[in-house]
């Protein structure tokens, strides 16, 4: 189990994590979602023993996580790291990088893992390219294939598809977490992608003003968003009195909906249009199936 007992943290005057807790299970899969700035990066590096605690405390299982100021070397075997900035050997190739942490003692057996690991993050045709060949998602990809080399028991991921692209970024996903859960990784995401989160993780902590603001479920708070924050992260939304927080697929045009509103924009987003209408005065977004014209009178209802 790791955990996080009453952790604060500042950098210099402004408290950045304050009496933060939490926990997660071997193999569990924990988001941490939160504003740019909210210190979803420096908790990880906590979490990493990259700085030293001023209070509170991180166990993993009954190794206590420490910083600089007891060890020489920053982290641990049983936990890799992988920053928004990844630490690759640029001269060498993309396999050799893979591999530059595993035993020489069994080459065929290296090889093997090689191979499994570039199958994981779907670089089997750039085994043999240097590093300085790659694009910024290719060298992304690079960095998680050699933080799972060895098998850790805790991968912490700061934004792990934040540099790939949309083409590669879903099945890249799929496999990589499925391949985190069937080896019973733990694995901390810091996220701004609500992709990352709602098909994965196992629970989520919100960040917000130094605190734990809200921690459930994704389908918890994805349901039943406390605030315009939480919502904001799941996607459009509207405030709407009487009713609260109403995102816009809970809106659908009915002959007989209450909230009269009328058509002024139009936004084609692939499967629905995303329409912005005038209600009293304030804009409301809705999804509808095809696009509407201008000004055009509607009524709403909500379904939730
Ligand atoms: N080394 C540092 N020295 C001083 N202040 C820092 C340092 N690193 C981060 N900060 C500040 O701490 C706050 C939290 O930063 P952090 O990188 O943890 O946020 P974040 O939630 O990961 O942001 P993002 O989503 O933009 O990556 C920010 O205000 C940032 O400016």
């Amino acid at each position: 189990m790791l955990q996080i007992k009453n952790l604060s943290f500042r950098y210099r005057k402004q408290a950045i994590l304050d009496h933060i807790s939490f926990s997660a299970k071997p193999g569990e899969h924990l988001s941490i979602i939160g504003e740019s700035g909210s210190g979803k990066s420096t908790l990880l590096k906590l979490l990493y023993g990259y700085y030293d605690l001023p209070e509170g405390e991180i166990y993993w299982k009954d190794n206590q996580i420490l910083g600089p100021e007891y060890n020489l070397v920053v982290g641990y075997d049983f936990m890799k790291y992988v920053a928004q900035e990844f630490d690759l050997m640029p001269f060498i190739s993309v396999a050799e990088n893979i591999g530059a942490f595993l035993s020489n003692f069994y080459p065929e057996e290296k090889q093997k893992r090689i191979n499994e690991l570039l199958k994981v993050v779907e670089l089997e045709a750039y085994a043999d390219i240097k590093v300085k060949e790659l694009s910024g998602g290719q060298k992304q990809r690079v960095a998680i294939a050699r933080a799972i080399a060895k098998e850790p028991e805790i991968l912490l991921l700061d934004e792990p598809f934040s540099h790939i692209d949309n083409f590669k970024k879903q099945s890249l996903r799929r496999s990589l977490f499925k391949y985190l859960k069937d080896n019973q990784i733990t694995c901390i995401v810091a996220t701004h992608d609500k992709d990352d989160v709602l098909a994965f993780s196992d629970q989520m902590i919100v960040l917000h003003d130094a605190k734990i603001m809200a921690q459930d479920t994704p389908e918890n708070l994805f349901n039943n968003p406390q605030n315009k924050l939480i919502a904001s992260f799941f996607g459009e939304y509207n405030e709407i009195e009487n009713h609260g927080i109403v995102y816009s697929h809970q809106l659908k045009i009915n002959g007989e909906g209450d909230l009269k509103a009328t058509v002024k924009q139009i936004y084609f987003r692939g499967t629905t249009y995303l329409i912005e209408a005038d209600l009293n005065g304030n804009p409301i977004l809705f999804e509808h199936d095809h696009a509407l014209k201008f000004n055009e009178e509607i009524q709403l209802s909500i379904l939730k």
